[in-house]
């Protein structure tokens, strides 16, 4: 079942932002801790002809593995990420993506994830995030969005 999350993600989003025109197009949902998703890539993420650039596949993982802290109920950031590409990324194909939690070690979240083209694996990926309290954001000097209050305020002691 389908649960809906309690944080949402920043609306301006390079990855999944619904009010970033933009935007890559990601699209997830929530199965308990895992992360579901789809994605739909077209000639503005070409790198060769029908194909999509590497940096786009890079950037949706970073938005699908930084999606598991929603269900987690963490703030954090990624601070390594590591994409194999499997098999071929075709422009105008529905991908489908998947991205879950391996192991978590005090602040460190070891996180996983995958694209698939049907059964075809096109990429997978392992990211370290780092737990943070929502005061790291706060040097930009933007609002942050309202349902990130009061997220995370254990954080250092995590
Ligand atoms: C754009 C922001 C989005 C945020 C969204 C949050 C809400 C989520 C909601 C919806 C999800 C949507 C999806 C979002 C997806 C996008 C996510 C991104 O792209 S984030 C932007 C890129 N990343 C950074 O800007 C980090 C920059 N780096 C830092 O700020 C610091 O280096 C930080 C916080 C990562 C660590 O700094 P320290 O001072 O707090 O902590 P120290 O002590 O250095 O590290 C803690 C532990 O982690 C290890 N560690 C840290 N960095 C490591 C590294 N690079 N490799 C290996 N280990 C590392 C250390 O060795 C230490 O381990 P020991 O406790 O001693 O065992």
């Amino acid at each position: 079942m389908h649960s809906a999350p309690a944080r949402t993600h920043d609306p301006m989003c390079m990855g999944c932002g619904h009010a970033n025109p933009g935007n890559l197009g990601v699209r997830v949902w929530f199965e308990g801790q895992r992360v579901h998703g789809e994605v739909l890539l077209d000639e503005r993420h070409s790198g060769a002809p029908g194909y999509a650039h590497g940096g786009a596949i890079a950037a949706i993982m970073d938005d699908l593995l930084g999606q598991v802290l929603i269900p987690l109920d963490r703030p954090g950031v990624t601070a390594t990420i590591t994409v194999d590409f499997r098999g071929p990324a075709l422009l105008g194909r529905t991908l489908s993506l998947e991205s879950w939690c391996e192991k978590i070690d005090g602040r460190k979240l070891h996180m996983r994830g995958e694209i698939r083209d049907g059964d075809t694996l096109v990429a997978e990926a392992r990211a370290l995030f780092i737990h943070v309290d929502v005061s790291h954001w706060e040097a930009s000097g933007q609002p942050l969005p309202e349902s990130w209050q009061g997220w995370g305020g254990e954080a250092q002691n995590a």
